[in-house]
């Protein structure tokens, strides 16, 4: 699936494969750096956040282990709706863990200045953020986040995880939608 396969719903590529492949290596590393000699659980935050723990998984040397919660804020729209919801929990135990979130994107920062409450709240050793993309103008609460790949405008992206009504997650890149398609 490439650019011209979107057609006329694509506005432009915003990052190309080789951009996110080549910040996701170095952000590897810094992990790697980070928690070297520790077992670090990977969390994986349903469903965006599925390409970039699968790319930025295989590119760690240090074990891993991987669980995955499915929150959601977003509905079928662009707009967060502030609430959220836990759709599916962890089965990992969170006590004395080293947790490293995984996340395609932070927008108003809603979904994981929540989620970052609820896991400390579980006793963990550690809690950090790794995120492909963050929008520092959309931002409404302020995240500590350890390991970002992009800072991005604040318009809705697609691809790459990122879905916009479900449509799109399966793009190798990501980019911005053409205005008709969201009624923008
Ligand atoms: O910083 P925020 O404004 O809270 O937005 C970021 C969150 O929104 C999206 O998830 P969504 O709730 O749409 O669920 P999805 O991952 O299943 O698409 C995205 O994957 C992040 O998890
Ligand atoms: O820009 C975005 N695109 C897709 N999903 C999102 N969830 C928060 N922001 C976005
Ligand atoms: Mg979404």
């Amino acid at each position: 699936m490439d650019a011209e396969d979107m057609g006329a719903d694509l506005e432009k590529v915003l990052l190309s494969q080789e951009q996110i492949d080549t910040r996701l290596t170095e952000m590897a590393a810094e992990i790697d750096a980070d928690y070297a000699g520790r077992d670090v659980l990977l969390v994986g935050v349903l469903r965006g956040a599925v390409m970039v723990m699968a790319d930025l998984s295989r590119k760690l040397h240090s074990p891993v282990q991987m669980d995955w919660m499915a929150v959601s804020s977003y509905g079928s729209g662009t707009k967060s709706s502030g609430v959220v919801r836990i759709l599916k929990d962890l089965d990992t135990d969170l006590t004395g863990r080293d947790v490293l979130i995984v996340e395609d994107i932070i927008d108003s920062g809603l979904t994981l200045s929540w989620l970052v409450g609820n896991l400390r709240s579980r006793g963990p050793a550690s809690v950090e953020i790794a995120t492909l993309l963050r929008k520092p103008e959309a931002a409404k609460v302020a995240v500590d986040v350890r390991y970002v790949g992009f800072d991005i405008p604040p318009e809705f992206v697609v691809g790459y995880g990122l879905d916009y009504g479900e449509q799109y997650r399966h793009l190798p890149f990501v980019g911005t939608l053409a205005p008709h398609v969201y009624g923008g």
